[in-house]
């Protein structure tokens, strides 16, 4: 797998003050990567970078082995993005969807290629006729995807792509999303705050906060409130009045976001005696899906509905009958936790 963007001491800087902070990143070809973290974590303002909207303040940003100010515009324009709140034209969805190509004089099986187009999104050829007006949200979101996935472009960034849309329409981009990497070798970022969704969908997520990339792999983040306990240790209270205290965490303050890695939860069968730790919790597991080539499996789980995630192996989850429905112990080692 060859790499396709490369970013070194990248910095980005808004009336002197610096949202974003990136040392190194590589990413490669032909890959789904997402990006979360909390709002103003600089997601957008990466998004704005990577597809060469916006220059970075300072470092440098490499794009198939050339320096970003010395791309031609053919290479820059095979890098397209769908914004937050993506804008379509006032005019017919057929309209919407083919004014790139003909931007581009690409005049071509025009009729063909938006109904190819439709079609990836989960839309019939009836909606080619239809107003920009008479679109729901979800539709309006899928619209706006297809008008970028028509030009088959090399690189595709979805800021947000699935917030204020139902769960089919969530399901539909997926799918569209997942054609353009198997058909069209298309490299893709997507940020969002629905990690469920993103861990089906990714090869990779990169955590942001305040800036700064966090982790490159599935982390877990326990926001505030914090209480502190008789130790003046941090203690996250679930509403249920399950307690995770965290060690060591006497001289953090109340607002303060924990990071485990997932390497530090364990989770068990509810009939499983292994655990005498005190930080042992219950929650239910979401759902077991396969990572790193299926070598490993992400399991995603939720305790009093803040998600976590922690990775087994196959012969585990067969060992300890797992299945996504099931109540699990969840025992958390807070030794390594970082705090940001
Ligand atoms: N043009 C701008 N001028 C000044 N500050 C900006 C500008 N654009 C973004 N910022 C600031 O940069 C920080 C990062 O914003 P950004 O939009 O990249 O975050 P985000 O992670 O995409 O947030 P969200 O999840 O809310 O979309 C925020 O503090 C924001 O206020």
């Amino acid at each position: 797998m060859s790499s396709l963007y490369s970013l070194k001491n990248i910095e980005q800087y808004y009336e002197g003050r610096r949202v974003l902070n990136i040392p190194n990143l590589t990413i490669n070809e032909n890959q789904i990567v997402g990006f979360f973290g909390p709002n103003g974590s600089g997601k957008s303002t990466l998004f704005s970078i990577l597809s060469f909207i916006n220059n970075p303040s300072n470092g440098e940003l490499i794009y198939k082995g050339i320096e970003n100010k010395k791309l031609d515009l053919k290479t820059k324009q095979s890098v397209v993005m769908v914004p937050q709140n993506p804008y379509l034209l006032k005019r017919t969805v057929y309209e919407n969807i083919a004014y790139g190509l003909k931007l581009r004089g690409e005049k071509e099986n025009l009729d063909d290629k938006v109904f190819e187009a439709l079609s990836v999104v989960g839309l019939s050829n009836s909606f080619a006729k239809r107003k920009w007006s008479q679109l729901s949200g979800g539709e309006a979101q899928r619209v706006a995807l297809a008008a970028r996935l028509i030009l088959k472009p090399k690189v595709l960034i979805l800021d947000e792509p699935t917030s204020g849309v139902d769960t089919n329409s969530a399901q539909l981009i997926k799918e569209a999303i997942l054609t353009a990497k198997q058909d069209y070798n298309t490299t893709i970022f997507i940020s969002s705050h629905d990690h469920n969704w993103l861990n089906h969908i990714c090869d990779k997520k990169v955590a942001l906060f305040q800036g700064n990339l966090i982790e490159s792999s599935s982390v877990n983040l326990l926001f505030a409130p914090w209480s502190k306990n008789e130790n003046q240790n941090l203690v996250k209270e679930f509403i249920d009045g399950q307690k995770l205290e965290i060690q060591n965490s006497f001289d953090k303050k109340r607002d303060s976001i924990a990071m485990i890695n997932s390497d530090d939860i364990t989770i068990c069968r509810v009939d499983c005696e292994e655990f005498n730790s005190g930080n042992t919790l219950k929650g239910i597991i979401d759902s077991i899906h396969q990572i790193n080539g299926g070598v490993k499996l992400l399991v995603q789980f939720a305790i009093c509905g803040i998600s976590f995630n922690c990775k087994i192996t196959r012969e585990y989850m067969q060992e300890q009958r797992l299945l996504p429905g099931d109540e699990v112990n969840i025992n958390i080692n807070t030794q390594n936790v970082c705090w940001i």
